[in-house]
């Protein structure tokens, strides 16, 4: 289906947004009123402009507060609508947005509100202009789609439609299976916009925390697929109000809004076949479908980057890691244990800090995965390999971290690209290392939308709704992005914004964390220091029997208890920007010990502010 995006998603001029717009590939833009009014462009230039990028203009939006007034007010919202109109005609717009009324409506009638639209039709059909009639979630009388539509059945005329826009109805918990009851070509516009669950007041929530498709809490592929079903041929448009899209860069965000659309009509696609109703199944045909791919099944490598990577590698060998080569041709080493495969790479990292760089991700067929991504529209990493070397495929992930897809070996095999490396041990034995239980990225606060809608369009993890962690700095927004069997967890946590370069870390599961910390302890590794008062608390909260205490005590290990299993778990100070976590999941247990993270914020913090009192004394001296 056709692209569309309001101007109101984005930051910037208005020839800006639509300049981006354009290079992201939209077919067409919505003009918000207020950045038409703001534009010193005449209406014949921004008409002009539309047609040289390539855009067409689908919408006027908004004009408020028209129906259901007493006469007097009538007229003069007809006046109001035919200088809209007139700008309308030199722009060369032909469908108006006009919401429910919120302010000025005193008659509560479907028949009066019927009557009103009527004579707005007759109005905009002499100008050649089509009305859409949009229930806002907050509508002084109409306040859901269902009634909207009455109305405009009611209303009986050829120049008014009804605009169906998923935030009004998916926040109000309207169920949108009633959409499919309205004739497609009396849906003249549709509006999508995804949000996270919140309870608020819903204007706020609508006009602050809308999200792109793909990003919040809200079924939008199920939306689609019913709105597709009923034969409406319009655009499909992103109205996404959000205070962090309005500041961020404007092409990248409005890449980033493409690229949910694409997702989200594959999505819907998918939904319409598995509903295999043979008339949604006919009429979908319009949504565009791209490579599909299931979700990768493990984690391949985590690559860490550093001008001198020897901390991080004295890290790995108290953990019980195994040096296990040399790469023929770069500075690159691997380290392994089990499943757990950690490549240090040294190469172009002048002056650099270790940080995660990279991250490589088993998938059942790379070459369909590589394509789902062009198509997606991500940026590949452009990767020199030798001709006897594996090439993997490779992303960039809206934090800079780079992705890549390896297929994925067979049972008890070594993935391939592990022959490259020279000189390396023999694995320890026996080891209790299973495999990377999840990777704990960080996002400034402009990147986190962004990339809760990479990891799931482009590699299909599943995101549950975000949760809230208190550190020093203050709460932590954190969202995890995983497969459903937990075969990769990502959770994505934004950086405070006093301390963009808050670390990240691997985390490793094990079947036996005890003997994994004595042997990290008698190899002289400094935990990440765990206060007393927390295992005090511990005793309280999970009445705990000395002897258990005193040994997580004496081990400096974490516990946590859901309610299904036990997860112990202890983190390494960090080297630069990343740490490591060691991780024992018992039973069932599905979580990241978020109880526990406050503490390790905490230790961090005070480790921090320690290291740079250090600092300061020594630049004193
Ligand atoms: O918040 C608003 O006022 C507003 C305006 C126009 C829309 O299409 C909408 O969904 C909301
Ligand atoms: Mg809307």
């Amino acid at each position: 289906m056709r692209t569309s995006i309001a101007t109101v998603c984005l930051s910037g001029s208005l020839e800006e947004k639509m300049a981006a717009c354009a290079e992201a590939g939209f077919d067409g833009i919505e003009v918000f009123e207020p950045d038409l009014v703001g534009s010193d462009l005449s209406p014949e230039e921004i008409r002009a402009r539309a047609t040289r990028l390539g855009l067409s203009l689908d919408l006027y939006q908004p004009l408020r507060d028209f129906e259901g007034v007493d006469e007097a007010t009538l007229t003069d919202n007809l006046r109001r609508a035919e200088a809209r109109f007139v700008v309308m005609n030199r722009l060369g717009i032909d469908t108006v947005l006009v919401c429910s009324n919120v302010a000025t409506a005193t008659v509560e009638s479907d028949e009066v509100a019927a009557e009103q639209l009527r004579r707005l039709g007759d109005l905009a059909a002499s100008y050649g202009v089509r009305v859409a009639y949009e229930a806002l979630a907050w509508g002084r009388y109409v306040d859901d789609y269902r009634r909207a539509w009455r109305i405009v059945e009611r209303a009986d005329h050829p120049a008014v439609g009804t605009c169906l826009d998923s935030f009004h109805i998916l926040s109000r918990g309207h169920d949108p299976a009633d959409i499919a009851w309205i004739p497609g070509e009396k849906i003249f516009f549709v509006q999508l916009a995804d949000a996270p669950r919140l309870t608020m007041d819903v204007l706020s929530w609508s006009r602050h925390h809308r999200l792109f498709p793909g990003e919040g809490d809200f079924d939008l592929g199920g939306f689609v697929a019913t709105v597709a079903g009923t034969g409406y041929a319009g655009p499909l448009s992103l109205e996404v109000f959000n205070d962090t899209f309005r500041q961020t860069d404007t092409h990248r965000t409005a890449a980033h809004a493409l690229r949910s659309l694409v997702w989200l009509q594959d999505q819907a696609a998918r939904r319409a076949d598995d509903r295999a109703d043979d008339r949604a199944d006919d009429r979908a045909g319009g949504l565009a479908t791209i490579s599909r791919v299931a979700p990768p099944a493990a984690v391949d490598f985590v690559e860490v980057k550093a001008e001198d990577t020897s901390a991080v590698e004295t890290m790995l060998d108290q953990l019980g890691l195994t040096f296990r080569g040399q790469h023929r041709t770069k500075p690159v080493r691997l380290w392994s244990a089990g499943e757990v495969r950690i490549v240090l790479n040294e190469q172009h990292a002048r002056d650099l800090e270790p940080e995660v760089a990279g991250i490589g991700l088993q998938v059942e067929d790379a070459v369909a995965a590589e394509a789902r991504a062009g198509q997606l529209a991500v940026a590949p990493v452009p990767r020199r390999t030798q001709a006897d070397e594996q090439r993997l495929a490779g992303f960039a992930a809206p934090n800079g971290l780079e992705v890549f897809l390896a297929e994925r070996p067979a049972p008890g095999v070594q993935p391939a690209w592990t022959h490259e490396f020279e000189h390396g041990l023999a694995p320890e034995d026996p080891g209790c290392y299973l495999a990377v239980d999840h990777v704990n990225l960080v996002h400034t606060w402009q990147e986190h939308d962004e990339a809760v809608l990479f990891w799931t369009s482009v590699l299909g993890l599943d995101a549950p709704p975000a949760t809230e962690v208190a550190s020093p700095q203050g709460l932590v927004r954190s969202r995890v992005m995983r497969t459903a069997d937990g075969g990769v967890r990502l959770p994505l946590n934004v950086a405070p914004q006093v301390s963009p370069e808050y670390p990240e870390h691997v985390a490793l599961a094990c079947s036996d964390i005890w003997s994994v910390a004595a042997r990290a302890r008698a190899r002289g590794m400094e935990f990440l220091p765990v206060p007393d008062n927390y295992y005090d608390d511990l005793a309280a909260r999970l009445g705990l029997d000395a002897a258990l205490l005193d040994r997580l005590r004496s081990h400096q290990l974490l516990l946590d208890r859901g309610p299904e299993g036990e997860f112990l778990h202890f983190y390494t100070r960090r080297v630069g920007r990343v740490f490591f976590e060691v991780v024992q999941r018992a039973a069932g247990y599905d979580g990241y010990g978020a109880g526990d993270a406050p503490v390790r914020l905490a230790s961090q913090a005070r480790l921090d502010r320690v290291a740079s009192v250090g600092r300061g004394r020594r630049g004193r001296s």
